[in-house]
């Protein structure tokens, strides 16, 4: 056979893809039109029965498996733009579905009362001092779950609880709990995990005979602890009761590993700052409330959402992050407790729940997903 002449396909190629381009604006110009019909009636964007009769048709259309597979992955596509079209045309005439979400201009810091989890000093207690200020109105209970059940019940008006480290990854069941309460994040803080030397006021590293933390911190801060191999290691709760211990037997020969919150809270000394093996290690916190509302300046969406256990159902509830140009941060699964091997997904986005593009995203999912609820903006 011949080799074929390369510029000779090229512009058949070039004349083929003329007309899908055309054919395409015309298609999505009915698109526009469905729209149209759908903002009127009040019909949802999405017809997943219509879709699945779309892509039979056209793979009975095609010939040989390869075709008929890359036809149905084409017309995914296609219906995909389509919808996303839609949802632009719905989000410009304010007929999109609503959100759930209020805009307000500031979330209230003052005057209210904040639950975390752990105790006094704990770094969850340093994130609602930096975040609600030195005087917030915080107290303290047992469990991750209690901060949540506070707020259910009105005993609290925020409650903030530990999402990530940078070193050790997710709090993976602080996500499960999100998604299982009607709570909403309104807010984030870094804290980084800073631990200090504490002692009596008056003491100094030279007075210093035993150490009191817990075992983590301790493991945390091994180079400097060990360089000073005479003292006495000793592992107790947490390290804030560390601190506390320290406070309470004014011993200048104790020393408490904590963070600098802690001592602030003890009355304690500062004997030397920053002792982690590890600098810039730190841990993110998120701020939950019962009322879905998100700042004006809120830049960070956090969605949860379930998709169906077929091919590609991940693939295309994704497509609305990126036919709508927003930029996906993070992702993670966790199984579903009542469905084994399947998953719920968790996503941060960038942007604001009044931007158009994101609005379109999360109608979108909202539209094709199992389940979708949004945890929040922030
Ligand atoms: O037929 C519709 O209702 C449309 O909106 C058109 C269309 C398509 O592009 O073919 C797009 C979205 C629907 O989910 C189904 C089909």
């Amino acid at each position: 056979m011949k080799t074929p002449d390369l510029k000779e396909c090229r512009e058949k190629l070039d004349g083929i893809d003329r007309e899908i381009v055309r054919l395409f604006e015309e298609r999505m110009a009915v698109c526009g039109q469905v729209a149209e019909y759908k903002i009127e009636t009040g019909k949802a964007v999405y017809d997943g029965e219509r879709e699945k009769q779309k892509l039979a048709a056209v793979r009975e259309m095609a010939a040989g498996d390869q075709n008929k597979e890359a036809v149905e992955e084409l017309f995914t596509q296609l219906m995909t733009m389509s919808r996303r079209y839609q949802y632009s045309l719905l989000c410009a005439r304010k007929k999109t579905p609503p959100l759930g979400f209020t805009e307000v201009e500031e979330i209230r810091k003052r005057d209210v009362r904040v639950v975390f989890q752990g105790v006094e000093g704990a770094y969850s207690h340093a994130a609602v001092r930096m975040y609600f200020g030195e005087d917030a109105d915080a107290y303290h209970v047992e469990k991750f779950e209690d901060t949540i059940r506070e707020l259910e019940r009105g005993q609290a008006d925020y409650a903030v609880l530990p999402i990530e480290n940078s070193t050790a990854g997710f709090v993976i069941t602080n996500y499960d709990l999100l998604s299982r309460y009607d709570n909403y994040i309104v807010g984030e803080i870094y804290v980084p995990v800073d631990h200090v030397l504490l002692g009596v006021p008056g003491a100094s590293v030279s007075d210093v005979k035993t150490v009191y933390s817990h075992n983590q911190a301790l493991m945390q801060c091994s180079e400097y602890l060990d360089s000073h191999g005479d003292w006495n290691q000793v592992s107790v709760l947490n390290t804030a009761a560390a601190a506390k211990k320290v406070m309470e037997e004014g011993d200048k020969t104790q020393a408490a590993v904590a963070s600098r919150t802690a001592g602030e809270l003890y009355g304690l000394a500062e004997l030397k700052t920053s002792i982690s093996n590890e600098r810039g290690n730190t841990t993110r916190f998120l701020v939950l409330s019962r009322e879905p509302v998100y700042e004006k300046k809120a830049s960070k969406v956090t969605v949860t959402f379930e998709v169906p256990h077929v091919s590609g159902s991940l693939y295309k509830i994704l497509g609305n992050f990126i036919f709508n140009g927003v930029n996906m941060r993070m992702i993670e699964s966790r199984p579903i407790p009542d469905k084994p091997f399947e998953y719920r997904f968790f996503v941060d986005i960038e942007g604001n729940l009044s931007h158009a593009p994101v609005h379109n995203a999360l109608a979108g999912i909202q539209a094709e997903a199992s389940s979708m609820k949004i945890l929040g903006n922030y």
